[in-house]
């Protein structure tokens, strides 16, 4: 059970909030942090600050709670007595594997493996297994144009000196506004905030445009095509240029929907073309459902929805997962061991509460509620549209996983602010869009109350 509907109490952050970020202000930048949060007293859908005000958080820790706050199964899981080990024993998985390990990882990962991907790599977070994606696309180009597996002695030296063979001049193509991650190899890849890349050295690998789509879809079916044949031909483009310039584009980044740099969708139809380009071109298509995957679009991995004949090489996890890593089809597993590699491996005990959280995803039916509430929540945001198209535009959304425009970035700080003052949390995606990314319990009530609080802060501002 949890909270029938928010209750603000404080300004927020409340006192007590800003009491403490002003204490850890003296050891660490503050300014990243809203306010401090009582996870006791959080649950399902609302998070409870450290003044005792009650939100409906609709953000959900930047979408990576998948069954919201303190859910019974998660809870349960802790009272367990045989899984205590597994909390206090941190693994070195890639060397010390648990005897249950195998079990868990099928229970957990391989059961909800992505159509044609059988085989896994676990890692911490959603950064991690973006590199990791990246070197094993790296690593795969190398054996396959060696025509051997094995590096040779000259690679083998040549690497040591950052010098070629054995340092290639590979490349992996990505998307204006995607997010990756923020280490070197996937902020190259990164392009949502200039903030994120300023002053750092990253690889100048070749981007392409993601389609920028017009609303309502049916009313702009011919633009779109034309701006999705675009990025297309401008993809195809890049990939061949970069070849030519010695640079070889060893992998294709995409995310389905890009959740940091917009909320920027594209059809079936784009995603199916990429498919066949990086086939043509005889490039890994790594799909980065760090954001999307686990449920949110209605179906577990949003990459279902294209209905792919040739499934993807790799796809990148983490966030709802609770574990980060990386599904890929067995022909690119790398064959010498320690290449991909780090000390945990990701953390078994996070194994053992993503089964119950599929377990759960699978006994309520949460895609399926995912869908229904979806619906009413891209059909609710389109009524918000409708009535104040001064301020919102562009509704958009595949299951719960929605977004609006407003106006301008300013719009966006004021109703983002005011949300949270009426007792909703929201997040921003690229410079004037709002993010909805409830956990997979959100249902049609939960809707209900976000458009009574909207309706009341759309017509103040
Ligand atoms: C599509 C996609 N790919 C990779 C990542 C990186 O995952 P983490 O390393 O943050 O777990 C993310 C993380 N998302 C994210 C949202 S805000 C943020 C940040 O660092 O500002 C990161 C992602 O959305």
């Amino acid at each position: 059970e949890e909270y029938d509907r928010p209750l603000v109490k404080t300004p927020i952050p409340g006192p007590h909030s800003k009491e403490l970020l002003k204490e850890l202000s003296q050891i660490q930048l503050t300014q990243s942090m809203s306010y401090c949060v009582d996870y006791e007293r959080s649950k399902g859908n609302y998070i409870v600050d450290a003044d005792g005000n009650i939100l409906l958080d609709l953000f959900q820790q930047i979408a990576s709670l998948p069954l919201g706050y303190n859910h019974p199964a998660l809870l349960k899981v802790m009272q367990d007595p045989k899984t205590a080990s597994s909390f206090v024993n941190r693994a070195a998985l890639g060397l010390f594997p648990p005897v249950s390990f195998l079990q868990n990882i099928k229970d957990a990962l391989l059961s909800v493996a992505p159509p044609g991907l059988p085989e896994i790599t676990t890692m911490a977070c959603g950064t991690c297994s973006v590199e990791n994606a990246f070197k094993l696309a790296f690593i795969n180009y190398m054996s396959k144009h060696r025509g051997d597996p094995e590096p040779s002695l000259e690679e083998l030296n040549t690497c040591m000196l950052s010098q070629s063979p054995g340092t290639p001049p590979l490349t992996i193509l990505s998307f204006d506004k995607g997010f990756h991650g923020r280490t070197m190899g996937a902020l190259s890849t990164t392009r949502s905030k200039a903030m994120a890349r300023v002053n750092i050295p990253v690889f100048d690998w070749p981007v392409a445009p993601f389609p920028y789509l017009k609303y309502p879809l049916d009313k702009h079916e011919k633009e779109n095509k034309a701006e999705e044949q675009r990025c297309l031909e401008l993809t195809r483009k890049a990939i061949i240029d970069s070849n030519k310039a010695g640079k070889p584009v060893a992998g294709i980044i995409v995310e389905p929907i890009q959740g940091e740099g917009g909320d920027n969708h594209a059809s079936v139809d784009f995603f199916r073309s990429l498919r066949n380009i990086a086939k043509e071109l005889d490039v890994l298509l790594i799909v980065d459902e760090v954001q999307t995957g686990c449920g949110s679009t209605g179906k577990f991995w949003a990459h279902e929805h294209w209905g792919l004949d040739d499934p993807p090489d790799i796809v990148t996890f983490a966030k709802k997962m609770l574990i980060g890593g990386l599904y890929h089809k067995p022909e690119i597993r790398v064959q010498q061991p320690l290449r991909i590699f780090n000390t945990w491996m990701g953390d078994q005990s996070k194994l053992l509460l993503l089964k119950e959280v599929i377990k759960v995803i699978q006994e309520e039916g949460l895609l399926q509620r995912v869908q229904e509430a979806g619906q009413v929540l891209l059909s609710g945001l389109e009524n918000v549209q409708d009535k104040y198209p001064g301020l919102f535009s562009r509704a958009r959304g595949e299951g719960t996983f929605c977004a609006i425009d407003c106006y301008d970035s300013d719009v966006r700080a004021e109703f983002l602010t005011r949300m949270r003052a009426e007792g909703v949390e929201l997040g921003g995606s690229g410079t004037h869009s709002i993010r909805f990314r409830p956990s997979l319990i959100f249902s049609t009530q939960h809707a209900d109350i976000l458009f009574e609080i909207t309706e009341k802060v759309a017509s103040e501002i």
